[in-house]
């Protein structure tokens, strides 16, 4: 379970980017969050792995204290944690293969990681990651090769190979086509169902976090301004969400009449 009590996190140049955030979210629900840019969503999801310290508040995942980890307790929690970025982050000039054993890597003793000899136990591993996302085939394939979509399955690859139960996604559409991002949305329901894995995604595209997630989370300059079911979301809680312009124009042109 992740939990959020209090939450606030103000970046050095004072912005206030999360403000008194109480949230639980349990093991093995889909969650969206939804906002406009700048709203905090990465900055919710970045404190979730401790890539961001809160400032306030507590935050525990699956009852550890995230603020209280030290050192190598902050790689051990990571590696419970996956995260998939926008931008795949891959070494797109060696093999599939390869990009996935290096998630093994902060566990490998460091002979092994300059020689860059894995396990028979870590290469079968990579390979079962790669089965679950359907590119098992690409496994020897250079990541230049693949298409977008492809390469965001082999950083889901990368991700799962860990074993997470947590797994944090930061615009993983962005750059991919519809036909592409409805892909790499099944994997993550897929995976979702197939293995409990928690699952947290910012994502820009609504009808998309409406359809894949359970649940949604709507952030309006930092704070939760909705917390449901997808199904629950109307057009007026869009309009919380994301403002509605339009009423807003009408509602000043009243007033200056
Ligand atoms: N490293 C940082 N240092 C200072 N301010 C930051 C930093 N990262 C984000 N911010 C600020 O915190 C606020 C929330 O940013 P955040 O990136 O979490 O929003 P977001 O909803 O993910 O936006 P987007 O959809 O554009 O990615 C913004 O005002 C942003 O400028």
């Amino acid at each position: 379970m992740i939990e959020f009590i209090n939450v606030e996190k103000t970046y050095n140049n004072d912005v206030k980017a999360l403000q008194n955030i109480n949230l639980k979210i349990d093991q093995g629900e889909f969650v969206g969050v939804i906002g406009l840019s700048g709203a905090g969503k990465s900055t919710l999801l970045r404190c979730i792995n401790r890539m961001h310290d809160i400032t306030h508040g507590r935050l525990l995942v699956n009852d550890v204290e995230v603020a209280s980890l030290r050192g190598k307790e902050v790689r051990r929690f990571r590696r419970n944690v996956g995260m998939i970025f926008q931008s795949f982050n891959l070494v797109t000039r060696t093999t599939v293969l390869k990009n996935v054993l290096v998630s093994f890597v902060p566990e490998l003793p460091l002979w092994r990681k300059i020689i860059g000899v894995f396990s028979k136990e870590d290469k079968i591993k990579a390979l079962e990651a790669l089965d679950k996302v359907g590119i098992l085939d690409k496994a020897y394939v250079r990541v230049d090769q693949l298409s977008g979509g492809q390469q965001q399955r082999v950083a889901l690859a990368r991700a799962i190979a860990q074993d997470p139960s947590i797994m944090l996604a930061d615009e993983p559409i962005a750059s991919l086509d519809p036909v592409t991002s409805k892909q790499v949305m099944n994997d993550f329901k897929r995976i979702n169902k197939d293995f409990n894995m928690s699952i947290i995604l910012n994502i820009h595209h609504v009808e998309v976090a409406l359809e894949y997630a359970d649940r949604i989370i709507g952030i309006r300059a930092g704070q939760v301004v909705y917390d449901g079911p997808a199904t629950d979301v109307t057009q007026g809680i869009l309009d919380d969400i994301y403002g509605n312009k339009e009423a807003e124009v009408q509602e000043e042109r009243r007033d200056y009449v």
